[in-house]
């Protein structure tokens, strides 16, 4: 009697401990093949992003094989000091890309007055680099975009590039001397140059210490991304064109830097028609006019004050949640 309780309670415990070997054992494996799974899923989604990027890149390389190559001396050349004014007019302007139907800028109409400052905003795909893009005619637009009245689709392209001065969001820079960057062409003497790297202020962001020289090469200063920006500017001062446009300079700029450039543009392009993009509203909302763009349409355009009293603006509701407004 007793040896069969025994041989009952043991064989009770045998199976209990077997259950619950087989219950944790699974548990663990199944742990381990969603952990797989999920760490395949995520690879594949990882991957897949990849190559979705990789394709659209390959989409626009595609593009320019099948764009027509540019004949940048063909067209008028306007007098030598145009656009004295720098009046930017567009009349009906609607641009799509070679490869696609979809028009991704859409009857846009709008005048900038001469010496005016206007900030460009809208959400991201908005539109806003595409609408600088016509200025430079990089593709063929629809409409007409007139400067100083003339339609510049009938100028000479490298005029029409040259006269309008861009300070891109990333600094192009040469791995060449201070000199090299600012003047590739020779165009100017050792003073201006100083004068233009003064009024960037970029001596005053490193102290004037480590720029001895024009003769200097940029590798040598180990500059910032902020006073790469600068030089960028002191270039943009030396080009003394009565265009400049701005596209998202003080990106990815620290407040201090990102004022001091700010500053640094009103008081060297005042005398300049500026046009300004810019995620940060911050940068905009004292300039003369704001424009705000929605899928390729302007959808907003007036002094910052007027798009203000409309409650249920989207500039409003954009300033509204950036924290600006009390
Ligand atoms: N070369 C191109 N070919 C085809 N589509 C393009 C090309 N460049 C941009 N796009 C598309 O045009 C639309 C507008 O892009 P754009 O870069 O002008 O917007 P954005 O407002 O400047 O955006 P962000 O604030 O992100 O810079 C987007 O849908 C974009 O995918």
């Amino acid at each position: 009697m007793l040896c069969q309780s025994f041989w009952l309670f043991s064989r009770s415990v045998v199976l209990h401990i077997h259950r619950h070997y087989i219950t944790v054992g699974d548990v663990g494996l199944a742990l381990t093949q969603a952990y797989t799974l999920t760490g395949f899923v995520q690879y594949g989604i990882r991957q897949w992003a990849e190559l979705e990027n990789k394709m659209t890149s390959v989409e626009r390389a595609l593009e320019y094989t099948k764009s027509e190559q540019e004949n940048i001396n063909k067209g008028i050349l306007p007098p030598l000091d145009w656009p004295l004014k720098g009046k930017i007019q567009f009349v009906d302007v609607s641009l799509r890309y070679c490869s696609s139907d979809i028009y991704l800028l859409k009857n846009l109409n709008f005048t900038v007055s001469p010496k005016e400052k206007i900030g460009i905003v809208g959400r991201t795909g908005a539109g806003k680099s595409t609408l600088i893009s016509t200025l430079f005619r990089l593709y063929d637009h629809e409409g007409e975009i007139r400067i100083d009245d003339m339609d510049i689709r009938h100028l000479q392209l490298t005029t029409v590039r040259e006269k309008i001065t861009i300070i891109p969001q990333e600094p192009v820079l040469f791995p060449g001397s201070i000199r090299d960057n600012l003047d590739p062409f020779r165009n100017h003497d050792d003073h201006e140059i100083w004068s233009a790297v003064e009024k960037s202020g970029l001596l005053r962001q490193i102290s004037g210490t480590n720029i001895t020289s024009l003769n200097i090469t940029i590798h040598d200063i180990n500059l910032t991304g902020g006073q790469k920006q600068l030089l960028s500017i002191a270039r943009a001062i030396l080009l003394k064109n009565n265009i400049v446009i701005l596209d998202e300079v003080t990106a990815n700029m620290d407040e201090g830097t990102e004022k001091l450039v700010s500053d640094v543009v009103m008081e060297n392009f005042e005398s300049c028609t500026v046009m300004i993009v810019a995620h940060k509203l911050e940068t905009i909302i004292g300039l003369d006019k704001v424009m705000v763009l929605e899928h390729g349409a302007i959808v907003e355009y007036n002094t910052p004050a007027k798009l203000l009293e409309d409650r249920n603006g989207m500039f409003y509701s954009m300033v509204k949640s950036s924290g600006l407004l009390a």
